[in-house]
């Protein structure tokens, strides 16, 4: 059998992880050949490839970012080359593909599925917020990076009796921001799906301060926003692929919060120190479980699916179940949070 393999979406730490996974089951459990695509779609659309075997992905298991590269295409170029990937597929005899992405790589993935392409998708993402699978490789790393730094920042604020803003990754979804401020010990966690209450916020800074703490630490996920007409909000719009372009929002926060308050308040962007450099041994054991899982569910024909982590165990979910719907915090989450940081 041939295999294809491609990264899409954001990097994430453990893809390299996955890569190898695919290419030792592929090669010592079957004989097969993988053949990886350069640059997510991109690749399939313009045919560059490279071979991938076990010289190839040696030493991968512990590296961040894809060796195979990514990059975004606007989606209607992608509907428009359906046609011309299927033949850079024949071109090569590919008979599985395996993209290893987000929500936008898998909904692709699903498309090609449709299209009668035998596909098995693997879900990936710093930001948690696939359906289907309990959890994805790459959210531990960037939840590991966020606590460190983020207890970091406690040292400094209680210094100088501030207000530390820290913006962490979470477009649609505030996963990285709930976990990272449990683990951190933060005092006011703010996610995008639920608006945050300015008033309330100054409320509770104002408060801290009056009963004597030394400082306070917010967790702001940069997806996050206030209640419509609470505070003067720059909105960005969307770029060209259709992604939510983002302003600052806790720069705003923050100068907001220091005129209504009267303390000095930072704010600190994480940014993409969050997916870069080494997976946690948690993301290496993930990835390399979901490599090795799609690989057998690739030679056994069971395609049009994505692997999905589900307790302890790996299964199959569709990959049309999978993309319905995003993975959102839910209430009760939040609730458990704000236990201790509201
Ligand atoms: N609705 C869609 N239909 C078809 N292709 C899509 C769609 N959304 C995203 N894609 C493709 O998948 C790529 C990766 O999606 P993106 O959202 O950037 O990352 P991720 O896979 O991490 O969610 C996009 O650049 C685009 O080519
Ligand atoms: O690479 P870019 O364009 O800066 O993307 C940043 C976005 O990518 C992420 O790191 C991961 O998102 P995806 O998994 O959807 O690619 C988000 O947390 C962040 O908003
Ligand atoms: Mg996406």
């Amino acid at each position: 059998m041939r295999i294809g393999v491609l990264t899409g979406g954001g990097d994430c730490p453990g893809l390299n992880a996955v890569i190898r996974s695919v290419v030792r089951t592929a090669g010592a459990h079957y004989g097969s050949e993988v053949v990886g695509f350069r640059d997510g779609w991109r690749g399939l659309l313009e045919n560059r490839s490279t071979p991938l075997d076990v010289a190839a992905v040696d030493g991968l298991l512990t590296r961040g970012g894809t060796t195979l590269g990514s990059a975004r295409v606007a989606p209607e170029k992608l509907h428009a080359g359906i046609d011309e990937m299927k033949c850079t597929l024949d071109e090569h005899g590919i008979d599985v593909l395996i993209p290893i992405g987000g929500e936008g790589t898998l909904t692709a993935a699903h498309l090609l599925s449709e299209a009668g392409v035998p596909v098995v998708g693997i879900p990936k993402t710093i930001d948690n917020d696939i359906d289907g699978t309990d959890l994805t490789f790459g959210f531990d790393t960037a939840v590991s990076i966020a606590t460190e730094l983020i207890d970091r920042l406690h040292t400094t604020a209680e210094s100088h009796q501030r207000v530390l803003l820290v913006e962490v990754m979470g477009r649609h979804a505030g996963w990285i921001a709930l976990h990272a401020g449990l683990a951190a010990g933060a005092h006011l966690t703010l996610v995008p799906e639920e608006p945050f209450d300015v008033d309330e916020v100054v409320r509770l800074v104002c408060e801290r301060f009056a009963r004597g703490d030394s400082h306070v630490i917010g967790v702001v996920a940069e997806g996050a926003e206030p209640l419509p007409g609470q505070m003067a909000f720059r909105r960005g719009g969307v770029d060209e692929f259709g992604h939510r372009r983002f302003t600052g929002v806790t720069q705003q926060l923050g100068e907001e919060l220091e005129r209504r308050t009267g303390k000095e308040v930072r704010a600190t962007v994480l940014g993409h120190v969050q997916r870069g450099g080494t997976p946690t041994s948690f993301d290496r054991v993930l990835a390399t479980r979901f490599g090795l899982h799609a690989t057998i569910a690739a030679h056994e024909g069971r395609t049009g699916q994505m692997v999905a982590l589900r307790g302890t165990e790996i299964e199959l979910v569709p990959l049309a179940h999978a993309v319905a719907r995003l993975k959102t915090v839910t209430a009760e989450r939040l609730a458990e949070t704000r236990a201790f940081t509201g």
